[in-house]
């Protein structure tokens, strides 16, 4: 208990941003992390060992990931959706369409996006997200480096997203 209360703040830190400053809903969303690697390496609830009971019913053990891709404004995505795609040039367009509807018909498919620096890629990405976000379905957006994945809405690395060893 004493380690958790001397470094509370800091395991807490990147739920925090991610709960917008809910500090009660980060400190119980860094136990259920903790309490979920405990679980998984064979050992017991965090309360057999002196810790705070995690309110695991709120996150379950699907986690604060499934919980922040599904909790996007609606409203909000769809208005970039739509403000963007009136902006998409005709190559955008057939990109976005065939992209989406393979997504949304959850059929697989691999999509390879190239074109030279500054021809609206991430623009482009954008929205895609909106849209599949407006229809309230989970799109995960991930890049190989972190200074990539701040150009992503909600991105993350690829390596924390998937656990990449
Ligand atoms: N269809 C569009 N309508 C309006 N603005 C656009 C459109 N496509 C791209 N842009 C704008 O053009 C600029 C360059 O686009 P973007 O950053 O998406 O390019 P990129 O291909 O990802 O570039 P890089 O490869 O250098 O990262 C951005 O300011 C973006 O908002």
């Amino acid at each position: 208990m004493d380690l958790w209360t001397k470094h509370c703040l800091c395991m807490c830190e990147d739920f925090l941003t991610r709960l917008s400053g809910n500090e009660s809903g980060a400190e119980n969303a860094a136990l259920v992390e903790i309490e979920n690697m405990v679980m998984d390496m064979g050992g017991s609830m965090l309360t057999q060992y002196g810790l705070p009971e995690p309110q695991q019913e709120h996150f379950e053990r699907i986690g604060i990931d499934y919980k922040r891709e599904t909790s996007y404004d609606i409203e909000k995505e769809r208005h970039i959706s739509n403000q963007n795609r009136n902006l998409l040039n005709e190559e955008q367009r057939i990109v976005h369409d065939s992209f989406v509807e393979s997504a949304l018909s959850a059929t697989s498919g691999i999509f390879f996006l190239d074109a030279p620096g500054g021809c609206g890629k991430t623009f482009l990405i954008q929205t895609i997200l909106a849209t599949i976000r407006s229809q309230n379905k989970i799109v995960i957006a991930t890049a190989s480096s972190g200074l990539a994945a701040t150009l992503l809405s909600a991105g993350r690395t690829i390596h924390s997203t998937f656990k990449v060893p």
